[in-house]
């Protein structure tokens, strides 16, 4: 990790008087991912069904697992990847897998997020993995959440990223331009995500695990209530899934310059 701090020091709120830096201000943000991430990981008992996530900070929860199931500290965990990266993954490190059709009820997810408003809502996918993180997210009992503190916002697309929505790619400019309208007073903007063409050659629209595509929506404004607008987005035909992950998250943690937060929904 790179520093003589304890990384699992708990806070919950700033020193009153701060005199000394920060316990973790001298880490990067791909070091304060980790230490989430580890700490996520102290949820997981031998014998558990557990959730894969998706993306830089999930990767190091996953890389720990391994770890610890090497080592012999964790016993008989079966894993079910939210994406296709984090099964490779999973099986380069030789973790156990299954998926939901063999094990229904998953004991633990570990995931990231790229937005977190203050209620634990989410905002997921700009990995593009949101169909497969949600169906696998809301099959769990506990479904923890890990961020470096940048992914802390006031509400949902609160940070200037976008809501990702997957789409099918049958008219998907038509559905691009229903969704845009739907949030018009939120100052919406709907773009068809793309992928840079390799060797120079054109862009071409990106596709998810499912062989869908995924509709960016970037607003410039609080859209208002999370579930009128879920429902708004799901009416739609042509829309698969949507990346807002509403009231899903039952603990979150936060890896910041002032050590780790551990928050829970319930708690
Ligand atoms: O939803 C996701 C992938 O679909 C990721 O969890 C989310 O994008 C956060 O990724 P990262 O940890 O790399 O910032």
């Amino acid at each position: 990790m790179g520093s003589a701090f304890d990384p699992f020091v708990t806070v919950t709120e700033e020193p009153a008087v701060v005199n000394s830096p920060p316990p973790l201000s001298n880490l990067t943000q791909e070091e304060l991912k980790k230490i989430a991430a580890y700490k996520a990981v102290e949820f997981v008992e031998s014998g558990m069904v557990i959730g894969l996530g998706t993306g830089s900070t999930a990767k190091h929860a996953v890389a720990r697992i391994s770890e610890l199931l090497r080592e012999g500290k964790l016993k008989d965990i079966v894993g079910i990847p939210t994406s296709t990266t984090t099964h490779e993954q999973a099986v380069s490190l030789g973790i156990p897998l299954s998926d939901l059709d063999s094990h229904p009820v998953v004991d633990l997810s570990i995931d990231g997020a790229d937005e977190v408003d203050p209620a634990l809502n989410l905002v997921k996918g700009r990995g593009g993995s949101l169909l497969r993180e949600k169906m696998i997210e809301g099959a769990s009992k506990k479904f923890v959440v890990i961020v470096d503190e940048s992914k802390l916002v006031k509400y949902i697309g609160g940070s200037g990223l976008a809501v990702p929505v997957e789409v099918v790619p049958f008219c998907c400019d038509f559905t691009r331009g229903k969704l845009e309208e739907l949030f018009r007073e939120a100052g919406c903007v709907a773009k068809l995500r793309m992928k840079i063409g390799s060797n120079g050659g054109d862009a071409t629209p990106a596709v998810t695990d499912n062989g869908n595509y995924v509709v960016d929506l970037y607003l410039e404004r609080d859209i208002g209530d999370l579930e009128v607008a879920s429902e708004k987005i799901l009416r739609f035909p042509g829309v698969v899934e949507h990346g807002m992950f509403l009231g899903m998250a039952t603990t979150l943690i936060v890896a910041g310059k002032f050590g780790v937060t551990v928050k829970d929904r319930f708690g």
